[in-house]
């Protein structure tokens, strides 16, 4: 794999590259280039020199490039499943749908050419005009979390560059290689050098460099609350635009009414979807206390026969690195610690050759737990759930906003008092009421308290990619008389 910088295909200036491995095997998938602070300069440097034409070529042409960019990965779209089932270790229903999303969020986005239209504001007469321009804010820089390596990178690229932003994208070191595959494509479909370039190497060497380059306007990074932080420190140096998605707790609130058939459905999907590495996954489990036991004992049977284990041919696959695994036992270590009781599973599974080096971990549940321990506080980010019995609506709701994180929430009930108690007073980006998620592409994804700033997807989103600019003109060609200024003073 290559460093992308202004139309060319280059390795590190250093020559130093890092390894990446495969989390079903846990064998080394590849190695990728470890950029160096000149190549991120000669990236930055080319997506600046690529604005002005790129800009002016105006949001239809730009459009038609993304169209057919969308057409070129939806032609070799097995590639890209393979690509995430190695590199990510998804299960290969759950790359498909990816897939599915990389094409829809390209598609949703090129269908803004032309929408994105500021406003004529009166001004203090009928000669006075304010025009209220959105233009794009000049350079992004995308960093990207490996969870949904595709999708994400998709719903970075595709609002920046329709709204004639230049990009340099930095994709998480645990999926490099599906960022090069994309980008490939974007560049076949015809975008010009310089506007898009891709620097690959730890966020922990480079990240502090990109974010706070002075030529940079947005900072776009989904991924951890403390890596959001420390974005933010940095970034503050230039005062960069951002746009951070960061971590999720969310609450699933199961009341007696609810249809317990589609709750459980649901509540496999939101907990064990992508392995529950995903800043949407239900973390904290809140069930009514008359159906708790029958509610619990049905979920656990249901999460018994997952099966664990190759993506090819399970319904769950692994966590991405043996970090994850040793952060994902240790929560559930210091739960029982807590007093939590194991439901189901609770550690890593046993599985045969080659994937016993894999990052497996078994579905868990866990009861027993109080709204104060670490389980219900910090993200997980795991296949790990703990369950807690309410017995009072406005107490469960008050538990679930107990939380530092405010992306999404789920709510199970036929009752429509309580839906909308729930929509009032429930304080997460979004709310799922009898249903599963994920977000649409025509949805705002975005989050209260430590979940992040601005957000992705709808118009809202793509229009954290325009800055509004005032133009303010008087055309009477009138002498103007100015209150504060007198007017002898000019012959
Ligand atoms: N909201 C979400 O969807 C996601 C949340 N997470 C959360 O984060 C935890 C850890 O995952 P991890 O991959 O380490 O997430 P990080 O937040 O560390 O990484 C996300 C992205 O930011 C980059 N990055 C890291 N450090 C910096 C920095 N100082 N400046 C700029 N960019 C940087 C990473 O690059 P690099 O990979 O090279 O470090 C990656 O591209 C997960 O367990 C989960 O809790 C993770 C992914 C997605
Ligand atoms: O960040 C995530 O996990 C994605 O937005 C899926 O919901």
């Amino acid at each position: 794999m290559k460093l992308y910088i202004d139309g060319q295909w280059v390795d590190s200036s250093s020559g130093e590259t890092i390894e990446k491995y495969n989390p079903v095997t846990g064998e080394v998938l590849g190695k990728f280039p470890a950029a160096t602070k000149e190549d991120v300069d000669r990236a930055i440097d080319a997506a600046e020199e690529a604005f002005e034409a790129w800009n002016e070529m105006g949001s239809v042409a730009r459009s038609k490039i993304l169209y057919r960019a969308r057409e070129l990965i939806e032609k070799d779209r097995g590639e890209l499943e393979q690509l995430l089932m190695n590199e990510n270790g998804k299960i290969l229903k759950e790359a498909k749908e990816e897939v599915d999303g990389v094409i829809d969020q390209i598609q949703y986005y090129a269908e803004f050419a032309r929408k994105i239209n500021g406003e004529v504001v009166e001004g203090a007469n009928s000669t006075r005009k304010i025009f209220q321009y959105k233009v794009p804010y000049g350079i992004v820089v995308a960093l990207t979390p490996w969870n949904f390596p595709a999708g994400m990178v998709a719903r970075k690229l595709a609002p920046a560059l329709l709204t004639g932003n230049t990009v340099v994208l930095k994709p998480s070191s645990d999926t490099p290689f599906t960022a090069e595959w994309l980008v490939k494509k974007f560049i076949e479909a015809g975008v010009p050098k310089g506007v898009l370039n891709l620097v690959t190497g730890k966020g922990s060497e480079i990240g502090d460099y990109i974010v706070s380059h002075r030529k940079v306007s947005v900072v776009t990074m989904t991924g951890s609350t403390a890596t959001g932080q420390r974005i933010m420190e940095k970034a503050s140096k230039n005062m960069a635009k951002l746009i951070l998605e960061l971590g999720g707790k969310a609450p699933f609130i199961v009341w007696k009414d609810a249809d317990i058939k589609n709750a459980i459905k649901t509540l496999i999907w939101a907990k064990f979807w992508n392995a529950g590495q995903s800043c949407i996954a239900a973390e904290r489990l809140y069930i009514h206390e008359d159906i708790f036991e029958n509610f619990l004992d049905r979920f656990v049977k249901a999460a018994s026969r997952l099966r664990v284990g190759d993506p090819r041919e399970a319904d769950m696959g692994p966590l991405i690195n043996k970090g994850a695994v040793q952060t994902t036992e240790k929560f559930v270590k210091d739960a029982v610690s807590d007093g939590a009781q194991v439901l189901l599973g609770g550690s890593r599974p046993n599985l045969p050759g080659k994937l016993a080096n894999g990052y497996f971990f078994q579905p868990t549940i866990l009861s027993n737990v109080k709204q104060g321990d670490e389980i219900f506080q910090e993200e997980v980010f795991g296949p790990v759930l703990g369950a807690m019995p309410v017995s009072d609506f406005d107490d469960a709701i008050r538990k679930a906003n107990d939380s530092k994180y405010g992306l999404a929430s789920y709510l199970f009930t036929k009752d429509p008092n309580l839906m909308f108690t729930a929509f009032e007073k429930v304080r997460f980006g979004e709310l799922y009421v009898n249903m599963p998620g994920p977000e649409a592409s025509q949805g705002y994804h975005t989050g209260f308290r430590l979940t992040g700033q601005a957000g992705e997807g709808s118009r809202y989103g793509i229009e954290e990619y325009v800055k509004v600019k005032n133009i303010y003109i008087d055309y009477s060609g009138r002498e103007l008389h100015i209150n504060t200024v007198r007017d002898d003073l000019v012959q």
